[in-house]
């Protein structure tokens, strides 16, 4: 359960509320080209629309290194928005100052207003203490809507909760109630899977789930540090060479906490690190000296879905291999697939595996896609989210 106020707690009627988005979306040739963020903070913006309040939105969107950047601007994430809703959404070119204090000034009830990229301000991520106040001047009370950005220390995201009641919005809430759930009593048996391509970016993850899963399916490139470690040749799969020992230590530990932990029983290798490349399906024990490994086989697909089928819980980050191309979709494709059709309750930890859902056409099927890749993965290490302690504490 949140410990944190949430905006059920106030009476928003007649408040400027300053309301931190998450609207850092896919872009192409100034069009948004995946509006998932936006539509998943329709719920918090219309409740605070149906409630009265005047609407003020702020977001960052790519990383423009506080400077204004053309490519950067919000003014497309505003119109889909304004189409979502079916309502006016006023896009402004500044987030600060005279004219931002204007607009909002001759904001009515139910209002809503679109701040420029917080990102055009350095103080924006140094969590500037002047750019926090001047946003928390703008309003009477702060909404933190924005799980994607929670693990994020910045002036629009935690520093600005120095200076308001600040309260969780819809999706924030829902993002930690489902992701905290999870962890704290979770439906059993609970399975972990774990993909992707760099151990670096996932030990703390591995670590923390190896407390609380029964059951822990490794794949991707990171799987090959893993099999390394075990004593396999992986020919010129990924490895990271610095982390073997590591690799060592969670296999010891899963035997400890009586965790089955799973590596791929077998690969598709590749010649080399292409779409065309030459291709075949190997033992995991049979992989040939100057062949790499580019997705799970045929084998391990089958021992996965086994075990997601059996699963209560099942929490999903990183594909399992360079599903990007189509020679090494399999492994990432089944997996999802597997996930759509198992009676278990399915959590996708964001970043590629939710880009994958989408891809495979299976999002739908899925209890909860994260909105946040690097925020879930925080969360899932057990790491305090700033975002998330700025906000006031529950009485
Ligand atoms: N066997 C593999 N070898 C090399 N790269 C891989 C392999 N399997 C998966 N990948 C790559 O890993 C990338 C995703 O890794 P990562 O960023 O760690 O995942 P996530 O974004 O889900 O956290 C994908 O682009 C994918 O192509
Ligand atoms: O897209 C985001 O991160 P994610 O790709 O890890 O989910 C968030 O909007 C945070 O952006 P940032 O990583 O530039 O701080």
């Amino acid at each position: 359960m949140l410990q944190k106020m949430t905006m059920k707690d106030l009476d928003l009627k007649g408040k400027r509320i300053f309301c931190r988005v998450d609207f850092n979306v896919p872009m192409k040739d100034g069009e948004v080209t995946d509006d998932t963020r936006i539509r998943a903070a329709v719920p918090t913006i219309e409740y605070l629309v149906e409630n009265g309040a005047k609407v003020i939105l702020a977001s960052h969107l790519g990383r423009p290194k506080g400077e204004v950047n053309e490519e950067t601007r919000l003014a497309a994430a505003g119109a889909r928005l304004s189409e979502l809703l079916h309502k006016d959404v006023k896009n402004l070119k500044e987030s600060v100052g005279e004219t931002v204090e204007k607009e909002i000034g001759n904001m009515q009830e139910g209002d809503i207003l679109l701040l420029e990229n917080v990102r055009f301000h350095a103080g924006e991520e140094k969590n500037d203490e002047t750019l926090a106040k001047s946003f928390a001047d703008l309003a009477d009370v702060f909404v933190n809507d924005a799980f994607g950005a929670a693990h994020r220390a910045h002036a629009s995201t935690a520093g600005i909760a120095k200076h308001l009641p600040s309260v969780s919005g819809l999706l924030l809430e829902k993002e930690l109630d489902v992701l905290g759930k999870a962890l704290s009593e979770p439906e059993r048996p609970f399975t972990a899977i774990i993909g992707g391509a760099k151990v670096k970016d996932k030990i703390g993850v591995i670590d923390h789930l190896l407390d609380k899963v029964d059951n822990l399916l490794i794949g991707g490139g990171l799987s090959y540090t893993f099999i390394k470690a075990k004593g396999y040749e992986i020919g010129n799969s990924l490895v990271e060479e610095d982390k073997l020992e590591l690799a060592k230590t969670f296999i010891q530990k899963a035997e400890e906490k009586g965790v089955k932990f799973y590596l791929p029983i077998d690969a598709t290798v590749a010649s080399e690190f292409s779409k065309d490349a030459e291709t075949k399906q190997v033992k995991i024990e049979e992989i040939p000296s100057d062949w790499m490994g580019l997705d799970i086989g045929p084998e391990t697909v089958e021992l996965y879905r086994n075990v997601i089928k059996d699963s209560k819980l099942v929490i999903w980050n990183g594909p399992m291999g360079v599903f990007e191309m189509e020679p090494f979709a399999n492994g990432t494709r089944s997996v999802a697939e597997a996930m759509a059709e198992t009676e278990a309750y399915t959590v996708i930890g964001g970043g590629d595996s939710a880009a994958a859902v989408e891809k495979f056409n299976v999002a739908e099927r899925m209890d909860h896609i994260s909105t946040g890749g690097g925020a879930s993965l925080e969360f899932m290490e057990g790491k305090e989210l700033p975002g998330v302690t700025a906000l006031t504490d529950k009485k």
